[in-house]
């Protein structure tokens, strides 16, 4: 990774070459017979107070970047830079526990599934305000006052602090992920599928507390979700991920209106569009067949055996990630195909 150029002033987050291989191991012995290419060569910035949005079907590999960032995993190789508090740039990718303790609390992670994600025996106290037990700083008085206005701050009442989870709702709850995320004032917040599992109207507020926080404090996201409709609305840019490698990367606006890889085309046009001046006639893409085994992948570019253009150049040869009018693809034919995105 000598090759790697300075992280730029207004980047947070630098990922290069990124590569997260899990083995496959078989039998008594375990032996390993295989290896699932997880995340494959993944490179992309994330700018200082912008929402990043990864997509991609599931299995596509985008939890597993969003845990090699936060270091839940060890990389298999590649380079995850990160801009501290202090301005300073800290390498993520060797360092031990010890070593990564300090920097944790700049790097939260908001979870999916807000019923499963709460320990039902701890109250709310101790619920947003472990984080702060755990870094010790300060009294308990102090935590509990911080714990009421972390509360406050995502709109909830402050005298619920000796409440157990299971007295709120859905949307609640995530609110509750939001304040303990929020505790120890980080500067970068990954969300996995943040909404999903909320009804529409719920996740929609849940949205716009997120981006009055971010505009509040100044905070960096990455959306990681299969919702390219949300996507369109927070993500100042989008990665698009098939089978562990970004395919597509660029500005949001520019690539719904037009994409230029085939299975960003695909997703687009599975977007459902409320508004019917907005409406291409009739072109609903139908992906063929499932995502690829990333144990397995085919050979050539992974997507040639869903892709309506493949030529036998898809087939035999992995294309390159190339930069095409501000906007990094990875597509053989790029420039030729003429995709179709949602229009104005
Ligand atoms: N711990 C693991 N061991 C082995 N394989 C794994 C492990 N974690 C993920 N994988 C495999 O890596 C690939 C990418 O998984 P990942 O969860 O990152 O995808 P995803 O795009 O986030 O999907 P989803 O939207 O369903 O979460 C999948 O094929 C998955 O089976």
């Amino acid at each position: 990774m000598s090759d790697m150029t300075p992280v730029p002033d207004d980047v947070l987050l630098s990922v290069n070459g990124l590569k997260k291989y899990f083995p496959i191991n078989h039998g008594w012995l375990q032996r390993q017979v295989g290896e699932v290419k997880a995340v494959d060569d993944v490179t992309f910035d994330i700018k200082k107070g912008e929402t990043f949005g990864l997509v991609g079907e599931s299995g596509s590999g985008k939890s597993t970047v969003a845990r090699l960032i936060l270091r839940a995993y060890t990389l298999t190789d590649g380079s995850i830079r990160f801009r501290r508090a202090d301005d300073s740039i800290t390498e993520l990718g060797g360092l031990d526990e010890k070593q990564l303790r300090p920097i944790r609390s700049e790097m939260q992670m908001i979870f999916q599934d807000p019923y499963s994600s709460l320990d039902p025996r701890m109250r709310l106290l101790d619920l947003i305000g472990e984080p702060l037990v755990i870094q010790g700083k300060l009294t308990k008085d102090e935590i509990r006052d911080r714990v009421q206005e972390l509360l406050g701050l995502v709109g909830l009442r402050p005298e619920y602090v000796m409440r157990y989870p299971h007295a709120f709702s859905g949307g609640q709850r995530q609110r509750i992920g939001i304040a303990r995320a929020l505790a120890l004032n980080p500067s970068f917040i990954a969300a996995d599928e943040a909404v999903s599992a909320l009804d529409v109207s719920v996740a929609a507020q849940n949205i716009n507390l997120l981006q009055d926080l971010q505009e509040k404090f100044g905070l960096t996201y990455m959306f990681i979700t299969h919702d390219l409709g949300m996507v369109e609305h927070i993500s100042d840019r989008i990665g698009v991920m098939y089978v562990g490698r970004m395919v597509e990367l660029g500005d949001t606006a520019e690539i719904f209106r037009k994409p230029l890889h085939p299975y960003t085309e695909a997703l687009l046009s599975a977007v459902p569009q409320p508004d019917p001046r907005r409406r291409k006639e009739g072109k609903r893409i139908i992906l063929k067949g499932e995502i690829a085994d990333p144990a397995n992948p085919p050979s050539g570019c992974a997507f040639n055996p869903r892709c309506p253009y493949a030529t036998d150049l898809c087939r035999t040869t992995i294309p390159a990630l190339r930069e095409i009018s501000g906007r990094q693809v990875r597509c053989h034919h790029a420039e030729e195909l003429d995709l179709t995105g949602v229009g104005e």
